[in-house]
């Protein structure tokens, strides 16, 4: 670090947010070099993805899966969850919200984390706290995430809803739950809400299936599992109102005050002791002074696949971008965006296909840790067929030696997606109990065009639950 005439602070690079977007964007960009990094974060170094976000709720997940697995294993006497030390382990995920080992990773990477807010005040130029002026010799790379979006619905923002950081840092667990959406976090609080002992909870869904995004099956056999852990799913739902007359801000996590009651058209209206808003996200660009010439209409700061804004200096990773909000797909784009930042620092060409976060096109892989898991990776049928592509889908049952070896009462299902001209695998999705390391293998095809042909030469072992596989490929011939 030098200051400037200007007395301005100097780096290389600054990074503003410390997800794991940010920091690996950061630790990238200067990697083997004397190059300097500051990675700018307002509330703890891993960002969302650690304290509220993937870690808690992966943790509050597992204990459930745990049980149900033995529950249905004959010899195995399984006995029940006990919330308190179910919530207790999710602290230690969370490592109680003392991010101080995340700044020592920082540091022995080199990267300086300052502490505030930071806003974009001039051409590489960025204020943390109002008054700390820094400046970036090279880039500004913009790693600030979402936040949770709630809808205008009256009376919902009045009731103190709980976002995901109250259902994932839950400290009390309320009787009666109604949860609002159908997607992803909808669909994975619900289950670890029931687990944990929540005796009614309601989903109130506006489309007409659960994970919209995925295949349809998938969506059913959610809502099955669901229905079996006793919630209530309602379909085509529209949330008219709420009214809670004793709202009180509580604090994360615990209950937000007495009862709500929620008008859904066509429905008697009913009571819960607390709301989970599951609605979706909101970028996190609001104040922070980009150019509003480079959001979209929704507020997310668009890239092209160098990770690269209109305005040259300045990137955007992760979440913030809009291109796919997933931590493994922030980090992807992160690694691609500190390989620019640092070839361009030592004036070699981007050749070469680590500088393009190609993937962010139709082969982003991902996993729904519902009950049953969701693993999917690609396009779907109808998003293939959208785009005008010749497919054949291959559909089977996950019933093979390894799949009945492992639970008793496994049940599951999966699903191709071909494209017959180049006859390589566009999509493909898993749903079932413990699906979740399939997808990786289904990634590789995608991502490397191997043809199904080759794809026979891949012998799964037996007996696996990978042996899905030989099945797809059996029902393909
Ligand atoms: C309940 C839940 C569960 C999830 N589970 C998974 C999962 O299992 N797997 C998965 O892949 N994804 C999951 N996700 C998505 C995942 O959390 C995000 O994709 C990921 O956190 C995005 O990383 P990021 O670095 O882009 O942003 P974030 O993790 O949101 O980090 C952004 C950081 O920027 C900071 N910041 C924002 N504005 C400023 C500013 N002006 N100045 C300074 N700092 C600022 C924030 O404090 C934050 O620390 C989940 C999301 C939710 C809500
Ligand atoms: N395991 C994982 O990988 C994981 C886990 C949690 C979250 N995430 C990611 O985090 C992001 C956010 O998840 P999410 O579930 O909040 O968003 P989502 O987009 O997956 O689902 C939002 C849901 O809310 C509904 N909705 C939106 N606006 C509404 C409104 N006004 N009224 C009623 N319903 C409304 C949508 O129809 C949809 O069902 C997603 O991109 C997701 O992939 C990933």
């Amino acid at each position: 670090m030098t200051d400037s005439v200007d007395d301005a602070e100097e780096y290389d690079v600054i990074v503003i947010g410390g997800g794991p977007a940010g920091e690996n964007a950061a630790s990238y960009a200067i990697a083997g070099s004397e190059r300097t990094a500051a990675l700018i974060e307002h509330e703890l170094v891993g960002g969302e993805c650690s304290y509220w976000a993937c870690m808690p709720s992966k943790a509050l997940l597992r204990p459930g899966e745990v049980l149900g697995a033995a529950r249905n294993m004959a010899g195995v006497s399984a006995g029940a969850l006990d919330p308190q030390a179910v919530l207790a382990r999710r602290d230690s995920f969370t490592n109680n919200h003392d991010d101080s080992s995340q700044v020592m990773w920082a540091d022995a990477q080199g990267i300086e984390v300052i502490r505030g807010a930071a806003c974009l005040t001039g051409e590489r130029t960025v204020t943390v706290g109002g008054s700390r002026r820094i400046r970036a010799r090279q880039a500004v790379v913009v790693a600030t995430g979402t936040t949770a979006a709630i809808p205008d619905t009256p009376g919902l923002r009045a009731a103190l809803p709980w976002a995901s950081r109250d259902a994932t840092n839950l400290r009390e667990v309320p009787r009666r739950v109604a949860v609002i959406g159908g997607g992803v976090v909808a669909c994975e609080s619900a289950s670890w809400l029931l687990d944990l002992g929540v005796e009614e909870l309601t989903m109130v869904v506006r489309g007409r299936g659960l994970l919209a995004k995925n295949e349809p099956f998938a969506g059913k056999l959610v809502a099955e599992g669901l229905e079996k852990k006793g919630a209530r799913l309602l379909f085509g739902a529209d949330l008219r109102g709420v009214e809670r007359p004793d709202p009180q801000d509580t604090g994360v996590g615990r209950i937000h005050g007495g009862p709500a009651t929620l008008d859904v058209a066509g429905q008697d209206p009913f009571e819960v002791d607390e709301i989970v808003v599951a609605t979706g996200r909101t970028p996190a660009t609001s104040g922070l002074g980009v150019d509003p010439r480079l959001l979209d209409a929704r507020g997310y700061l668009p890239t092209d696949d160098h990770m690269t804004t209109p305005d040259g200096w300045l990137y955007a990773v992760g979440d913030v971008n809009g291109r796919a909000l997933l931590t493994h797909m922030g980090k992807y784009q992160a690694r691609v965006c500190g390989d620019v930042i640092a070839a361009r620092a030592e004036g070699r060409p981007l050749d070469g296909s680590r500088y393009s976060a190609s993937a962010d096109h139709g082969q982003v892989p991902q996993v729904v840790f519902s009950d049953p898991e969701v693993a999917a990776v690609g396009i779907t049928e109808k998003e293939a067929r959208d785009s005008g592509v010749d497919v054949e889908t291959v559909e089977v049952d996950i019933a093979v030696a390894g799949s009945s070896l492992s639970r008793d009462d496994f049940g599951g299902h999966a699903k191709l997606v071909v494209d017959r001209g180049s006859d390589t695998l566009l999509g493909a999705t898993f749903a079932g109990t413990d699906v979740a390391e399939l997808v990786h293998a289904a990634t590789v095809a995608v991502v490397g065009r191997v043809p199904l042909d080759a794809l026979w030469h891949a012998v799964p072992s037996y007996p696996t639950v990978s042996e899905v596989w030989l099945r797809l490929l059996e029902a393909r011939r």
